[in-house]
């Protein structure tokens, strides 16, 4: 039989980590293939993505652009965990900016596809001219995707409300939904931002125009949903695997400092006790929020470990406060760590009880390798969805909160970390 054709494939990920990493996973899948990659980002990032295997170093080459300089965005930043949420909309204008190199770079190295993420909604008409085409990989769940019904931006009609039922434009499988207060900070993504273009523009213009929706999930965790995405959009929908981590890979240059002083406090703690607070790259609290949690942890009693990402502890530049004494209080039994943490060699280890999370779907999916229970806070994007969808497989229960605007209560919280933690005792 004849080898199969080398194929050159140009990787083009949104600048968050949440994104560059599953990017890279598929990337290193594939030119574990003998294909060859030429994975696309800026400078700062590309130094900070996880080792590629010694042995693939050939077949997957690094590709830098410098973005362009934007005004309000600080210039070392890169990707959103370097930015306040507010901030976002910045590094998009700069992420556009890049256009031309890439176009200059498709030209000049004809691959012979290109994997794209959701923001370069530029992109299907520079893949066009050169005669290339396009895949999309989306790192988000069927779930989410088919929440947004192709043609739903231009509909001046919808509502906060449509969001809080199954849609009506799917046949969709399930009860799953988003609750009112989550669902108007999702329709905030319909609308325009300081880049000029709304996110689900930016989505939308993807799924329309590529040739083939390659989505980061399997059948078993939700084939109702990628069969009813591929039927939505009128193209083939293909599951590409939940991608799960190894515990090297874990983005920032796996900083192995960091990690050993962590391991050193989870080795004191006991097997399964320990709570794993984070929230992803790229979520920023309110104080009540910030507070709530807190006092939440302190109340539950349990071990914890926080990720408190300093850089969005601020809601538009104010910086936020941790209750006072807190750290005092809870030395010891409580760890709070601002910068860059190890998530997936955290939760790989055996002290890890719990994982109260966001659910953002890398977090998700890391949690599920590793077979730890979830206790779902969900803030914004698919968060909910993915929470209520994970709620109906049985793996994570969700902080109760208030119906009219979301808030919880530290309470409530307390209890939630107990239920699951300590029922696994
Ligand atoms: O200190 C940190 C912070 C994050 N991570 C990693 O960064 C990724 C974070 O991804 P995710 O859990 O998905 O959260 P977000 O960064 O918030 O991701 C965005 O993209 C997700 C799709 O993956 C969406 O589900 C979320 O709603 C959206 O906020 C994960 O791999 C984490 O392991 C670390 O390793 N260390």
């Amino acid at each position: 039989m004849d080898e199969p054709k080398q194929l050159h494939i140009a990787v083009f990920p949104w600048l968050a980590f949440g994104h560059l990493i599953p990017n890279l996973k598929l990337s290193i899948l594939i030119a574990q293939r003998g294909h060859k990659i030429s994975f696309i980002s800026t400078p700062r990032n590309i130094q900070r993505l996880p080792k590629i295997p010694p042995h693939l170093a050939l077949n997957i080459n690094l590709v830098s652009f410098p973005l362009p300089h934007v005004e309000h965005l600080p210039p070392d930043a890169e990707a959103t965990s370097d930015l306040p949420t507010g901030k976002i909309p910045y590094l998009k204008i700069a992420f556009d900016g890049l256009e031309n190199s890439l176009a200059q770079f498709l030209q000049s190295s004809s691959p012979d596809w290109i994997i794209s993420d959701f923001a370069p909604y530029w992109l299907p008409s520079i893949a066009a001219n050169l005669k290339i085409p396009f895949a999309h990989f989306s790192i988000f769940n069927a779930w989410s995707s088919t929440f947004i019904r192709p043609g739903s931006i231009e509909d001046q009609r919808i509502k906060a409300e449509d969001f809080t039922v199954p849609p009506k434009w799917v046949p969709f499988p399930s009860k799953v939904a988003y609750r009112l207060y989550e669902a108007k900070k999702f329709l905030t993504h319909f609308e325009g931002n300081a880049s000029g273009v709304s996110d689900v523009q930016r989505v939308v213009a993807i799924f329309e125009n590529c040739v083939v929706i390659a989505v980061r999930s399997c059948m078993e965790l939700e084939g109702d949903y990628i069969n009813l995405l591929g039927e939505l959009y009128e193209k083939p929908a293909v599951p590409v695997g939940i991608l799960p981590p190894s515990a090297d890979e874990d983005g920032e240059n796996n900083d192995n400092e960091g990690w050993l002083t962590i391991k050193e406090w989870l080795d004191k703690q006991n097997k399964g006790t320990v709570v794993y607070v984070a929230f992803g790259s790229e979520l920023t609290l309110t104080q009540d929020e910030l507070t709530e949690l807190a006092m939440g942890l302190e109340l539950s009693g349990l071990p914890f470990f926080w990720v408190m990402r300093k850089i969005s502890n601020s809601v538009e530049g104010v910086p936020l406060e941790l209750p006072e004494e807190f750290e005092e209080r809870n030395k010891g039994r409580g760890v709070v760590w601002t910068s860059w943490a190890p998530q997936v060699r955290i939760i790989g280890h055996e002290s890890v009880g719990g994982f109260l999370t966001h659910c953002g779907f890398s977090s998700v999916s890391e949690a599920l390798a590793f077979g730890r229970p979830l206790i779902m806070l969900p803030f914004a994007l698919d968060q909910g969805l993915v929470a209520r969808a994970i709620g109906e497989k049985g793996v994570g229960m969700e902080v109760p909160r208030e119906e009219n605007d979301g808030s919880y209560t530290r309470k409530s919280l307390a209890e939630s970390l107990r239920l699951v933690v300590c029922y696994r005792h």
